[in-house]
C-alpha cells in the first residue's frame, strides 16, 4: 500500500461538502482514474493528498507516513515524493523548457543553491534524459510560451519526474489539449506508471479515456465515492449515476468514440 486516505471530508465554509468521508487505498504502480462531474470534488481531492487545500478532517498515509501531521522540513520532503499535474499546466512562461524542469528540483535544495540555480551535474543529465524520453530533445532551449499545450503539458510531467516521485497526482491533465496531444500525454503517463512504477492518480472527465487506460476507477459525486472497482465493471447504468444530466454526451462518446483511445 502506498497511499490510504482516510475519511476525508473538506467543506470550504458553504452549505455543502466539498469533499464528505472519503476512503480508499492506492498500491504501489497503480493507475487509476477519478472521474465525476465538474464540482464533485476531483480537484480537491487531489489536492487534499499532498495538502495544497488543508482538509477539514481525515487522515492521509502516505508512504508510511501521516500527512496531516507533518511539517515543514518533513513536509517539503514528503511533498517532493508527489509530483503534481496541471490542466493548465504550471510553468514559468518565460523561462526555458530546462529551466522549467530543473525546478522539479528545488524541493531538494537550500534556499541559496535553488535561488542561485545551482544545479547538479547529474541533476542535467537526469533533465536531459527524462526530456529525452518525452520526445522534448528539441525544444531545450525554447521559453515555454512558444510551446503548443502538448508540449507544455510534456515539460510539467517532465519537471514532476525529476523530483524521482513516488506518485503523480495529475488534474484534469487533458483538458485543455486537442484529440491527438491528449493522447500523446496519455500514453506518456501510462508508460510512466508502467515502467517506473510510479502510482498515478488522474482526474479525467472523459470518461472514454477512463476506461482505455486505467487499472481502476473511482467514480466521486457531490463529494462521495460511489463507484470505486475495474473499468470492466462501470456499467453505462453506473455512469448515468455519477454524471447525472451530463452523462448523454459521454456515453455517446463511449459508444461511437473515434476509437482513438481504444487498442
Ligand atoms: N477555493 C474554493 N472555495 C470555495 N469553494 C470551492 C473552492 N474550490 C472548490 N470549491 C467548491 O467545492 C466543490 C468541489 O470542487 P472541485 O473543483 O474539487 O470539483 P471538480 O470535480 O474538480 O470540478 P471541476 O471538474 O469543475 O474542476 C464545488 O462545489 C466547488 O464550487
Amino acid at each position: 500500500m502506498l497511499l490510504e486516505v482516510k475519511n476525508v471530508t473538506k467543506s470550504y465554509g458553504g452549505p455543502k461538502k466539498a469533499l464528505d468521508d472519503i476512503s480508499f487505498v492506492v498500491k504501489k504502480g497503480e493507475f487509476v482514474a477519478v472521474i465525476g462531474p465538474s464540482g464533485a470534488g476531483k480537484s480537491t481531492l487531489l489536492r487534499c493528498i499532498n495538502r495544497m487545500v488543508e482538509a477539514s478532517s481525515g487522515e492521509v498515509i502516505f508512504s508510511g507516513a501521516s500527512v496531516y501531521e507533518l511539517s515543514g522540513r518533513e513536509l517539503r520532503r514528503l511533498r517532493s515524493q508527489i509530483g503534481m499535474i496541471f490542466q493548465h499546466y504550471n510553468l514559468v512562461n518565460r523561462l526555458t523548457v530546462i529551466e522549467n524542469v530543473l525546478h522539479g528540483r528545488l524541493g531538494y535544495k537550500s534556499t541559496l543553491a535553488g535561488a542561485l540555480g545551482l544545479f547538479t551535474e547529474q541533476e542535467k543529465r537526469q533533465a536531459l534524459e527524462i526530456l529525452q524520453a518525452l520526445g522534448l530533445e528539441e525544444q531545450l532551449y525554447q521559453r515555454c510560451d512558444q510551446l503548443s499545450g502538448g508540449q507544455k503539458q510534456r515539460v510539467g510531467i517532465a519537471r514532476a519526474l525529476l523530483q524521482n516521485p513516488k506518485m503523480l497526482l495529475c488534474d484534469e491533465p487533458i483538458a485543455s489539449l486537442d484529440p491527438s496531444a491528449a493522447k500523446i500525454i496519455m500514453d506518456h503517463l501510462k508508460k510512466i506508471s508502467q515502467e517506473r512504477g510510479i502510482t498515478c492518480l488522474v482526474n479525467l472527465h472523459q470518461v472514454d479515456v477512463a476506461l482505455a487506460y486505467s487499472d481502476r476507477i473511482i467514480g466521486i459525486k457531490e463529494g462521495r465515492i460511489v463507484y470505486d472497482g475495474p473499468p470492466g465493471e462501470l456499467t453505462a447504468e453506473k455512469i448515468y449515476y455519477i454524471y447525472g444530466s451530463e452523462a448523454g454526451e459521454l456515453i455517446m462518446d463511449v459508444g461511437g468514440s473515434s476509437g482513438l483511445y481504444v487498442g
